[in-house]
């Protein structure tokens, strides 16, 4: 997947080129990020990238010249057809289906805001999608660009082992994650549930389904909701609830 991003900070993504999961896949040639800065593409001697907003009040916009030569020069830099992503809390809520949606993608440029935004005729003219993380105003869109590039890097082909796999598919489900162990057997007087030791790898799945389904019953009824369960998952969700009252 490529992705090209236009960001005034393009330093902030070496947190997703440089590290774990992400470093790997851009090592590995499944990933590559680039970034374009506006500022590059200033002429005054101040570089200036924001500009007064038309009807006056508070804060500033970025400027449009700069943004959208940035934006050409991104998506001459990415495989044709690339679609262009704005991340706001205007956009549509990210979740692990809309990840997938935008991991089956050829090529992305990501749009990171900064200010009190853009131009809306620019959002017009060059924004395919608009995109949320969340319900809540960050200071820029870099960390949401990072927050969207990392959780679809994992739905990449060949850029999470068998092992780290388990995790997606709770999630894939629709399911929360159950619960993890390691060294030490006991950890301030708590033990680790037995069926883990058993190497009974049959029972370790069910038990680790039934911790699933248990949590996000527990925790996220909506999630619980949007999911069909199996006979299987319906049988151990009411194991789950019956063990509750013991
Ligand atoms: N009107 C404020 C707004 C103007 C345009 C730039 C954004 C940058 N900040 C962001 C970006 C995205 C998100 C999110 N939830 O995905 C939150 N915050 C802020």
């Amino acid at each position: 997947m490529e992705i090209s991003v236009v960001s005034l900070f393009p330093e902030m993504f070496a947190a997703v080129r440089d590290y774990g999961v992400t470093g790997r896949a851009v090592q590995n040639g499944l990933l590559s990020i680039q970034c374009c800065n506006p500022r590059d593409f200033t002429t005054d001697r101040h570089q200036t990238v924001d500009d007064r907003p038309y009807g006056g009040g508070p804060g500033m916009v970025m400027k449009t010249e700069p943004l959208q030569q940035a934006i050409a020069v991104a998506k001459a830099s990415v495989a044709p057809g690339a679609t262009v992503i704005y991340l706001s809390p205007q956009g549509r809520q990210l979740t692990q289906a809309g990840l997938a949606e935008l991991a089956a993608k050829p090529s992305l440029v990501l749009l990171a805001g900064r200010y009190e935004g853009v131009d809306e005729r620019l959002i017009d003219s060059e924004i395919d999608e608009e995109w949320s993380i969340g319900d809540y105003v960050l200071s820029g869109g870099e960390l949401a660009a990072m927050v969207m590039i990392d959780g679809l890097s994992r739905l990449l082909p060949g850029v999470l082992g068998h092992h780290l796999s388990a995790e997606q598919d709770s999630f894939a489900e629709g399911l929360l994650d159950c619960p993890h162990y390691t060294r030490p057997e006991h950890f301030r007087g708590m033990a680790v549930p037995g069926v883990l030791l058993s190497g009974n790898h049959e029972a370790i799945r069910r038990w680790r389904l039934k911790q699933s389904l248990g949590r996000t019953w527990l925790r996220r009824r909506d999630l619980l909701e949007q999911v069909e369960l199996s006979d299987e998952q319906n049988k151990l969700l009411a194991e789950f609830i019956r063990e509750l009252d013991d």
